[in-house]
């Protein structure tokens, strides 16, 4: 557990976010009038895609062990989402959880898609179409392959959800299961242009109506403890980042973690048959479209240790090529990839000659490889008339010189780098400080930038050399 911060509170009100994502929890402290960040700590998750979530709440008590929640008055929970978590009648959880980024329901969406009559009619239903990641293909494969356990659930939670109500089942302040708009919209079975549930489809996918938790309005309590810490709503991850950014008018967000993100605010919901965007909800009562692939930040760990270097050596390498790499190119699905839909798919380097095999080019097109993947959802969103300002880069793999000078020529937007700091835990202190004040609209909390980086004029058409030869790869591989 790492825990850092000055402790100089000044007798300010003080909130906490949790971020419990794929590889970590992260706690982070800030001042509920500011948002200054006073105190952060975080503890690992094991590796896995399915994950008891006990192991969330160990990393939690790890990560708020050592007196960082003293003298916070509000908590809330940003977690991975899709997650299925089930519970028994008396709320044990029944098989470990499996995560956004467990494929073996691919089979499960499929035939979901198919019976439910094509893409269209999820994308009218829930605004996405099934893939392995959403909940409700989780629980067809649940009912499917493990019809004991399946026999045995009473209600199916999100792992935010679950947390949330653990903090509270710690006293006497837990009376109900409770979720947000934000992570419901990730199930598949709640629509954000409905603002309701769509018990039919789980019922399809699981065969019968289990008990779902209750959404609640942006900023409504899901309750206190008995020591009177109000816990809020809670979110999804992305859904924590998007508040914790403060985000302006033209800001695309492109989160690189285990998970690679781009989402944007948005009024209304965004329809995408090609399945490439989905249409979430945000945390604030609005749209948060969506583009996600499984593979991002450990693109370049992988990588790293495949030329058996570390992540700063590796920046150097990838920065000493020339854009293009030499000709070479990475798909980088090497956890099968779900934007497209490839679950079972793995990684391809194409284009190797003898003159362009060297440790720089490998580093190159490792991060254009996994940049490009992202390209895809940046030019979905601006081909539904998304106007891409600026993109904001945040997550483990923003911290790379090297994504960071490479990305504004593959983006074609400039890129800034938000001062360093934990968004998804920072959003969740946002939402439990608007939960706490009662107010309307949550408390202003400034952005600070730590870097911008222009696209730069020669850089153009090579990156979009870049680009169209990775699409080409995808193209003749795959066929998407
Ligand atoms: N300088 C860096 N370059 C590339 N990747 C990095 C760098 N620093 C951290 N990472 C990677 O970022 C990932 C963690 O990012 P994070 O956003 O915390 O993930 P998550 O929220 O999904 O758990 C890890 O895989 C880590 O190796
Ligand atoms: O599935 C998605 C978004 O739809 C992922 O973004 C998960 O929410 C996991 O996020 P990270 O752990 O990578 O932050």
């Amino acid at each position: 557990m790492e825990h850092q911060g000055d402790d100089v509170t000044d007798g300010r009100t003080l909130v906490a976010g949790v971020d419990s994502s794929t590889q970590s929890t992260k706690v982070v402290v800030c001042d509920a009038e500011t948002g200054r960040v006073v105190r952060t700590a975080r503890a690992p998750h094991p590796d896995g895609t399915e994950v008891h979530p006990d192991r969330w709440w160990d990393a939690f008590e790890q990560a708020s062990g050592s007196g960082i929640l003293d003298g916070v008055s509000a908590v809330a929970v940003g977690g991975q989402q899709h997650g299925m978590v089930t519970l028994d009648e008396d709320d044990t959880v029944v098989r470990d959880a499996l995560l956004w980024n467990d494929t073996r329901s691919a089979a499960a969406a499929r035939d979901l898609t198919a019976e439910l009559g094509g893409v269209g009619a999820w994308v009218d239903a829930v605004g996405l179409v099934p893939v392995a990641s959403f909940t409700v293909t989780k629980l067809r494969w649940l009912a499917e392959h493990e019809p004991e356990n399946a026999a045995r659930v009473a209600r199916v939670v999100l792992p935010h959800d679950w947390l949330t109500g653990r903090i509270l089942q710690q006293g006497n302040g837990f009376d109900r299961w409770s979720t947000d708009r934000g992570d419901a919209s990730g199930t598949g079975y709640w629509s954000a242009a409905d603002d309701d549930y769509r018990l039919d489809l789980l019922e399809r996918a699981f065969g019968r109506v289990i008990e779902v938790p209750e959404v609640l309005a942006p900023a409504q309590p899901a309750g206190r403890t008995e020591g009177g810490l109000l816990v809020a709503a809670g979110t999804g991850d992305n859904m924590g980042a998007a508040l914790g950014l403060t985000l302006q008018p033209g800001d695309v967000v492109v989160s690189l973690g285990t998970s690679g993100t781009v989402f944007t605010p948005h009024d209304s919901a965004i329809r995408d048959e090609t399945g490439a965007i989905a249409g979430f909800a945000d945390a604030t009562g609005h749209h948060l479209p969506l583009m996600c692939t499984l593979n991002a930040a450990r693109v370049l760990t992988a990588a790293a240790s495949m030329l058996g270097v570390d992540l700063t050596e590796l920046d150097r390498l990838a920065l000493k090529a020339s854009p293009g790499a030499g000709g070479l190119s990475l798909l980088p699905y090497l956890d099968g990839e779900r934007t497209p839909d490839l679950p079972d798919a793995s990684g391809t380097l194409s284009g190797l000659t003898r003159s362009n095999a060297s440790p720089e080019n490998f580093a190159r097109c490792a991060v254009e490889g996994m940049l490009c993947n992202l390209v895809a959802g940046v030019d979905a969103l601006r081909d539904k008339g998304v106007e891409v300002g600026r993109i904001l880069l945040i997550g483990g793999a923003a911290a790379s010189l090297a994504v960071r000078e490479i990305a504004p020529g593959l983006f074609r937007a400039p890129v800034v780098v938000p001062a360093p700091a934990e968004y998804v835990g920072v959003g969740a202190a946002r939402q439990a400080a608007w939960a706490l004040s009662g107010e309307q609209d949550p408390p202003t909390w400034a952005l600070e930038i730590d870097s911008e980086y222009a696209v730069r004029p020669g850089d153009e058409q090579a990156h979009a050399d870049v680009v169209a030869r990775y699409q080409d790869l995808v193209a003749r591989m795959h066929g998407v």
